[in-house]
């Protein structure tokens, strides 16, 4: 009988001083066999699952950095620099369309595998911090293919298809400092998370919190990232964080967590516990199934994302969206 393999892993070697205590509760994300139908289930129902045993990335928990070093080849990557603990994602496109000047809160460096170890292992306190945050693509040295061509891509290819997954988009290759945060955000893509090195706690809000995380709007450069510092909780601006509740996880070495599409995620590298490397597999959501009454929240997600886009489209000024919104709902949609 596949129980949930709830407890802790024997060799667990992070506790409770490792976790950031914040204003919000959360229960823990199931644990689970891949072989247990209930694992299967919750996939289904687009719901997360730590799963414990794929054997997704076997031949990748030995990316470590030195051989990340010897085998990702001499080609730039993408590196991105914070002064502080955060690396709140922003996209450099919507830059110029968002007339106000925005201040990016990282900078993004490329160099080469070797000059991002060295700025990792010479880094001290005061330096910026870095996070290197890569597609893996044909640019990678000849033994990453090899590994990459071993994934368990027999047990990938039936999620993809039991589920209705559109095509694979990218891998993103991922090698953070300890303590490095990803802020709370979500993406328009299924996601099969592994971790390979290190330990990465991830939080995770389900669509519906959508009231509660106040996304910035579509075009802003920070589209689909919350405007809530979880550090330091703004309840006057964002009264709805009040009733904010998430689930949790941290993740270890040969773990995949499944993070479905357009649920609300923050990722944290363990302080203390060294550097962390992660791959992800980012999906296309499939095609959209026959409309169901009530749609479900995704479904509000994207028909949201979609009125604002229009809103843009026809204003032409993005000052403009908000106040014909509010003509369109103050005293009238209460
Ligand atoms: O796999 C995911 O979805 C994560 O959020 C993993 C996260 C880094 C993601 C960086 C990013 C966020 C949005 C757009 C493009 C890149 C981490 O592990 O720190
Ligand atoms: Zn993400």
């Amino acid at each position: 009988m596949n129980g949930t393999t709830d407890t802790v892993p024997a060799d667990q070697p992070w506790d409770e001083s490792h976790l950031s205590k914040y204003f919000f509760h959360t229960d823990p994300i199931p644990r689970l066999s891949c072989t247990d139908p209930q694992a299967l289930q919750l996939i289904a129902q687009e719901k997360p699952v730590v799963l414990t045993d794929t054997k997704l990335c076997d031949t990748a928990l030995k990316w470590d950095l030195d051989y990340l070093a010897a085998n990702m080849g001499t080609e730039r990557y993408m590196v991105f620099l914070s002064k502080n603990h955060k690396f709140k994602y922003y996209d450099e496109a919507k830059i110029k369309l968002y007339k106000t000047n925005f201040v990016p809160p990282t900078r993004r460096l490329d160099m080469t595998f070797s000059e991002f170890v060295k700025k990792l292992r010479d880094w001290k306190p005061g330096d910026e911090r870095v996070y290197l945050q890569q597609g893996l693509n044909n640019t990678v040295g000849q033994g990453i293919v090899v590994d990459f061509l071993q994934f368990n891509w027999q047990w990938l290819n039936i999620q993809q298809k039991t589920n209705n997954w559109g095509p694979l988009t990218s891998n993103l290759l991922l090698v953070g400092m300890e303590g490095n945060v990803t802020p709370v955000h979500y993406d328009e893509q299924q996601n099969f998370f592994c971790q390979l090195v290190g330990y990465k706690r991830c939080i995770l809000f389900a669509p519906e919190h959508y009231e509660r995380l106040y996304p910035y709007p579509v075009y802003h450069p920070h589209d689909r990232q919350s405007q809530v510092d979880f550090n330091e909780p703004d309840l006057e601006s964002f009264p709805g964080l009040e009733g904010l509740r998430g689930v949790e996880a941290v993740v270890g070495p040969g773990e995949v967590l499944y993070i479905p599409m357009y649920w609300w995620h923050q990722i944290e590298s363990l302080p203390c516990l060294g550097n962390t490397v992660s791959v992800n597999f980012w999906y296309k959501g499939g095609p959209t199934e026959k409309i169901e009454y009530p749609l479900k929240p995704r479904q509000k997600l994207a028909i949201m994302r979609n009125v604002e886009k229009m809103l843009l489209e026809a204003l032409k000024e993005p000052a403009e969206v908000g106040s014909l919104l509010r003509s369109l709902v103050l005293g009238r949609y209460t």
